[in-house]
Order: structure tokens, then sequence, then C-alpha cells
């Protein structure tokens, strides 16, 4: 028997490409709702039942490979994309596991003035409907607006997490994580705090816009009196299908970006990136954190840099992401090689030298970014970069090592500019007929 408990990658989708998070062929065994052809089929003869799809058994609590036909029986057949369905009830909450999404909403509310745990609790659960419903393709459970009719799920996945100033709004500040503990101040930030931290985070992706939109709406909708927009960013990455083979993503440096994260079929993924069962605070079992950084690129400045500088910032190849020591994009790079001066080929302050976990204590972290273009400011230059989102199961042994090093003289420091910044705690997945967080604020 296969249980979803003992294997996260039975949270995983495929997506229609490979991504950063969950590096292409490792991302395991997969769910879809039927494209066109087996779709007739379900609507035909097994849209009350649902269809199997995939194998395994149920752990408790978690969904198995199953998956019911969306509750629009009179529209046409959907594509692959459209199909793509991941589940809600799964041990790790979805949105960390499966590739990033095409259109991606990061948002942050803060709790309303007299609101509080029960509020809070009461908000968690309709987040948590409004989340099952629309990941399954299903309507808003209150006046759904049909935006994202006849367009299936397309991935939807919605992920919730709780910033370091809910537990004082809530009174359970016994229960705040010693890692929500704020990140130090870095010499490189120019923060926003306005676009920054939260009492709640929410992570929705998608790979159809209006799929995206109208469950953000939906959730927005949702917080009703309880809680406030604070902050919204939007982004975006590649479209399924739009390259020839899946390939790892490109940022808007035009670089490779995502080669070297973690992979879920390495032995210590689960331990870089998860809170083991057993870990503290309970109720975070099997939760991560996520850092959360809204990242400028002055590509005005990038873009004036010869190619061969360009690559020399990051340490590998722009055309394909090989490493500068030589081989392809998955060749381990090699930091000892000299070149013919007798200078290290990878140099010194190169991005993807200093990142690594061996020069970091071991610091790892899975990065799953959206790209973001705001327009353009009064000089012309592109508001534009990365909303870089990193998971792992300790910010102290994930981000904030690897931001000290980048810090202290990373050479691609000159072209980007950290603008807002956010740490979140996300708990695991919600077990059937719980919601998210129920362990924290029911506990
Ligand atoms: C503190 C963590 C990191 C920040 C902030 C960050 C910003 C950032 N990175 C790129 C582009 C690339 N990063 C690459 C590798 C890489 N970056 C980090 C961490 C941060 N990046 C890590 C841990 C790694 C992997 C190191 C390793 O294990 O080898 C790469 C190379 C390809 C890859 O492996 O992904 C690129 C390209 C940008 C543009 C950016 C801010 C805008
Ligand atoms: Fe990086």
């Amino acid at each position: 028997m296969h249980d979803p408990r003992s294997d996260h990658r039975s949270d995983l989708l495929p997506g229609p490409r490979s991504g950063p998070a969950a590096g292409g062929p490792d991302a395991g065994t997969a769910e879809q709702l039927p494209a066109a052809p087996s779709r007739r089929r379900l609507l035909g003869t097994a849209g009350a039942t649902g269809l199997l799809l995939g194998a395994g058994g149920v752990a408790a609590g978690y969904t198995a490979g199953r998956a019911t036909a969306p509750e629009t029986p009179d529209v046409a057949p959907l594509t692959a994309l459209g199909a793509n369905r991941a589940q809600f009830h799964v041990k790790h909450q979805p949105g960390i596991l499966q590739p990033a999404q095409a259109h991606g909403h990061l948002i942050a509310f803060d709790l309303a003035p007299g609101a509080g745990r029960r509020e809070a609790a009461a908000l968690l659960r309709r987040w948590s409907e409004v989340a099952e419903r629309l990941m399954a393709g299903r309507p808003a459970p209150h006046q759904d607006t049909a935006v994202s009719r006849d367009a299936g799920p397309s991935g939807l996945t919605v992920t919730i997490g709780f910033g370091h100033s809910f537990f004082g709004r809530t009174g359970l500040e016994k229960q705040r994580p010693a890692a929500l503990d704020p990140l130090p101040a870095f010499s490189s930030d120019r923060l926003d705090r306005t676009s920054s931290d939260g009492d709640l985070w929410v992570q929705v992706g998608a790979d159809d816009g209006p799929v995206a939109f109208h469950a953000l709406r939906a959730l927005q909708k949702e917080a009703g009196e309880a809680a406030r927009v604070r902050w919204h960013m939007s982004g975006f990455n590649r479209s399924p299908g739009a390259t020839a083979r899946p390939a790892t993503a490109r940022n808007l440096m035009g670089q490779v970006d995502g080669t070297n994260n973690p992979k879920p079929a390495d032995a210590d993924f689960d331990q870089r990136v998860f809170v083991p069962a057993g870990g503290e605070p309970a109720w975070m079992a099997h939760g991560s954190y996520a850092v959360v950084r809204r990242i400028r690129m002055l590509l005005d400045d990038w873009e004036r840099l010869p190619l061969r500088d360009q690559e020399a910032v990051i340490g590998r190849r722009k055309s394909d992401g090989a490493p500068l020591s030589g081989g392809g994009e998955t060749t381990e790079m090699d930091l000892e090689k000299l070149d013919a001066s007798g200078s290290p080929v990878v140099p010194m302050n190169a991005h993807a030298r200093i990142t690594r976990p061996d020069q970091n204590g071991g610091a790892a972290m899975l990065r799953r970014p959206f790209s973001f273009h705001d327009g353009f400011t009064g000089d012309g230059a592109p508001d534009a970069g990365l909303l870089f989102v990193s998971w792992q199961a300790d910010p102290l042994r994930g981000f904030v090592p690897v931001q000290r090093k980048l810090d202290r003289g990373d050479a691609l420091s000159a072209f980007i500019r950290h603008e807002a910044s956010g740490l979140y705690a996300v708990p695991g997945g919600a077990a059937e007929g719980e919601y998210v967080g129920q362990a924290l604020l029911e506990g």
C-alpha cells in the first residue's frame, strides 16, 4: 500500500513541464483530472463516483489518488492543463512541492481590530473550504463570480501561513515558533515595511490567469470583517508547454534559475524543507517556513553588462545554465578549477558559488519563485524582478546564513535590490474534515 503520509511525493502533481521546485523528472507521480478523451468518459459514466487516478491507499485523513469531476458537467472537455488538479488534503500544504505555476499571487492580511483567536479560526475554516473547492474545480461556496468557469482547476494551489504578529493578536504567543523570530537586518535591505510581514499570508498559484484571480478574490471576500489586505503582489512564470521540452525556468535576467534546487528524491530533502512530525512546536508537524522577498532587478544596468561578465556574476553559462567549470546544466560545479592565469574559473564572488550548501555549513532551501513586472518607474526602468519564495524547515538553517553570505560579497548584489520581506509559518496540510492551522487554533 502506498501511504501518502510516508512519502510526500504522493502530494505532487506533474506539471505539464518541470519546474524549479519539483525538479522535473523528480516531480514524482501525479494526478490529473483526465484530459479531453477520457474526460468524456468521466462525464458519461463516472461523474458521481469519481475516477480512480494513480495507485495508492489512503492514510487516515488525507486524500488518496481520487479526483472527482468539477460541478460543471455541461462544459466542453478540458485540456491537460485545465484538468490538472492538486489535492488539498495532503501531508504538506499544496503550493510547495508542485512546479511553480504560470500565474501567482502573494497576499498578506492583518486581522481587523477586535478580531482574535475565534475570528481567526473561523476565517481559516472558510479559507480552507474555498481552497478545497476551487482546487477541485468546483465553484466558490458563496456567490461564485464565474470568472474561472470552463477552465478546470488548472493546477490551482492555495497555501496559507502565519506571520510573527498573528500570535500576539490571537493570544497564542506561547505557540509562536522560535523560527518565526524576525529575520536579521541585511545591509543590502531597502525594505518597504508596508509591503512586508503581515498576520496571515496566502500564496495562490495556477496555470490560468483568471483561475488564479478567481481564487484570490474569493479568499479576499471570505476574509470579510475578520481581516484586511495588508499587501499584494502578483507574479508569473513560463506557461506550461511554451518550451519544446521541460526545461528549468529562466528569470527576468535571462538566467536558468532553479538548477540546484533540492530534489524530492534527495535523501535529506524532507529534513531540509519540512518540520518533522516530532518537531517543535507540535502544530507545525509537516509544515515549512516560507521566506518571501520582493527583489527588484536593476535590468538597465544588468542588460548593459557584456555576456561574459553576466556569466561571471552567476558562475554559470547563460545559454544553458552549465557551470563555467564545464559540462552541462546538471554537472557538478568544479570550484577548484583555474584558468590559464591561475584565477578560479568560477569567480570567488559568483552567486552560484557562494550560495552552495557546502559553502554555508549545509544551509539549503527550496526556491519556488515567481517573476514580477509592475510597470516602469519615472525614469523608464522596469519595476520588475523576482518574488523570491524559499521553503525550509528552519530559516536559521536555510535562508539566513545564505543571505548573510550574499550580503558580504555577492557579485549579483549590484544588480538587485531587496524591497520587501516576510517570514511565515506554514503548517502541514489539513486532514479531511479539518482546516489549515486547526491544531494551532484549537490545540
Ligand atoms: C538567500 C538566498 C538567495 C537569494 C536571495 C537569491 C536571489 C537570486 N538568485 C538569482 C539567480 C540564481 N540563483 C542561483 C542559485 C542559487 N541561489 C540561491 C539562493 C538565493 N538566491 C541558492 C541556494 C542557489 C543554489 C546554490 C547551489 O546549491 O548550487 C542560480 C544558479 C542556478 C540554480 O542553481 O538555480 C541563479 C541563476 C537571482 C536572479 C536572485 C535575485 C533576484
Ligand atoms: Fe540565487
